[in-house]
């Protein structure tokens, strides 16, 4: 090197090295000032390279990867870090989890459920106030939440579950129909198509016959709208930063003004029915109702979409694994060329006798978990009597660190295993290990439902349409994972699945 590049280099590197070591010092000094004071008992801290602003600033660029790295390279159970305003804790054992779920009002989702309504759904102040009114949980065991949950989960159950099964693979059975009516041999796009063919289902299930998402722009916005979650959370005006998921919010919010007006709740399902009945026995405000149905869609469709995309590809990419499912399909739905239509006739019990399906699905949402359930500490508490945890702040608990746990599933916890989840196999799941429906008093109550119709829907498309990829090697390639959603449990497919269905009884 030249004396004379040596002084260029030293001339414009100089300035930027003063500059990072005027920054650092100045941080340095915000966290003297401004930093939390550390307790000997809280979780280990993780130090950061950027003081006060670094593990946030790690947090907002990379996502749920920063803390698997983390936890890779400290591999600590649970750990704190230091962040302005508080600390987070970073759950990563099943064992922890096991204590966390023990202590659902100390460590809260319900809370956080309560608090987010307001900035996502654009709920007015009124309907705020009375939605967190004791959501505390200090004025006694009632709330708009927990008995917003309670009334949920009975309506999730029994004879409503039947209904709702009953009623999703029905509205199923209209688009299989249409891809056997529109030609022998059909390209489909197959994560658009799955997408639409559960939408389709869950929601008819759901809202009846007056169903909102019957309208594609309300259909497709609920994935636009919730693509934006973070910046609705903010608070930053969404009509200014996230025009078009404000708008598409707004569509499915108005689409939910006209159903609640002309009174389609009363045809939908007894969910709807009773979610709505202790929203307006609370007081909440009419133009609120649907404000609260609009975010309701997170629930019961943002999940199951990619969770039915990712059992319907893993069955198809590996030939032996069709084959045992469509042997099973065969004896569960029966072996006719009628057996397999998803008609008012279907045996819904057949779902029961589905065990490598099953064993799929379940499987699918441990390997491509990307999300992480988030609890706000209410109060101060010593978890499981060595943990300190102190009040306001969150505890997040990032499905792949327990997904990925080799003591708990065993030397091939990186692969795909069709059977992991199969008794006949000999499984044995770790009682907390499996995050995929959460767990504990806020364990999923639509997980029966999804899991059914996710089942039964698969199994008669594998007994009437040959899926073949078009790919050019021929053979099924990885998609890819997208995990940029922060409003789901699981990766989406990042590629298209382009696949050609050809119609096999005819
Ligand atoms: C495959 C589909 C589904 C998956 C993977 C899934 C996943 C989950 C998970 C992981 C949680 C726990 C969140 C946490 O602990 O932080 C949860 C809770 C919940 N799920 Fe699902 N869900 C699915 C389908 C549904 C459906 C169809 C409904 C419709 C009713 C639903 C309604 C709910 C509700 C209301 C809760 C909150 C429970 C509570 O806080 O007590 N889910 N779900």
């Amino acid at each position: 090197m030249s004396p004379a590049t040596t002084m260029a280099d030293i001339k414009t590197i100089g300035p930027f090295v003063v500059g990072v070591v005027v920054l650092l010092g100045l941080a340095r000094l915000i966290e003297k000032v401004l930093g939390i004071q550390k307790h000997s008992s809280e979780p280990p801290f993780i130090p950061s390279k950027v003081p006060y602003f670094g593990h946030l600033y790690f947090i907002i660029r990379r996502g749920v990867s920063y803390y698997a790295e983390l936890t890779a390279q400290y591999r600590k159970k649970i750990y704190s870090l230091a962040m302005p305003g508080g600390r987070l804790y970073v759950v990563n054992s099943p064992e922890v989890i096991g204590a966390i779920q023990k202590l659902p009002r100390v460590l809260s989702f319900w809370f956080i459920e309560a608090s987010l309504t307001r900035n996502l759904g654009g709920i007015s102040d009124k309907a705020n106030d009375i939605l967190l009114d004791n959501a505390r949980g200090d004025k006694g065991s009632n709330s708009l939440v927990i008995d917003g949950m309670k009334a949920t989960h009975q309506a999730m159950a029994g004879e409503h579950l039947e209904t709702l099964t009953a009623q999703a693979i029905q509205r199923a059975e209209k688009e299989l129909r249409l891809l056997e009516t529109s030609g022998t041999e059909n390209v489909v796009d197959l994560w658009e198509w799955t997408q639409h063919v559960f939408s389709m289902a869950v929601s008819r299930a759901v809202y009846g016959p007056n169903n909102p998402y019957e309208d594609l722009m309300v259909e497709r916005g609920l994935v636009e709208f919730s693509d934006h979650t973070v910046t609705f959370l903010t608070g930053l005006p969404p009509w200014i930063f996230v025009r078009k998921a404000y708008k598409a919010r707004e569509r499915i919010v108005s689409a939910f003004h006209q159903f609640f007006a002309q009174k389609s709740d009363e045809k939908a399902s007894k969910l709807v029915q009773v979610r709505a009945k202790v929203l307006r026995d609370y007081g909440i405000p009419e133009a609120d109702v649907a404000r609260f149905e609009s975010v309701n869609g997170f629930g019961i469709l943002l999940n199951l979409l990619p969770t039915a995309f990712w059992t319907l590809f893993h069955v198809l990419a590996d030939a032996q694994l069709l084959e045992v499912v469509r042997e099973e399909a065969k004896a569960a739905l029966g072996s006719q060329k009628g057996d397999a239509i998803l008609g008012e006739a279907v045996d819904l019990t057949a779902a029961d006798r589905l065990p490598t399906l099953s064993s799929i699905l379940m499987e699918s949402l441990r390997y491509h978990t990307a999300g992480a359930a988030v609890r706000m500490v209410m109060e101060d508490h010593m978890l499981d009597g060595k943990f300190l945890l102190k009040s306001d702040n969150y505890v997040l608990i990032p499905n792949h660190g327990a997904h990925f746990d080799t003591e708990a599933w065993g030397a091939n916890v990186t692969e795909f295993d069709a059977y992991r989840f199969d008794k006949r196999h000999g499984a044995k799941v770790h009682p907390t290990a499996f995050r995929g429906f959460g767990g504990g008093v806020n364990l999923c109550p639509g997980r029966t439902f999804a899991s059914r119709i996710i089942v039964l829907i698969v199994a008669s498309l594998v007994q009437r349409f040959d899926v073949e990829p078009i790919t050019k090697s021929g053979g099924w390639e990885d998609p890819g994972r997208d995990e940029t959603s922060m409003a789901i449990v699981l990766a989406r497919p990042r590629e298209k699945v382009m696949v050609m269905c050809t119609l096999m009884w005819y």
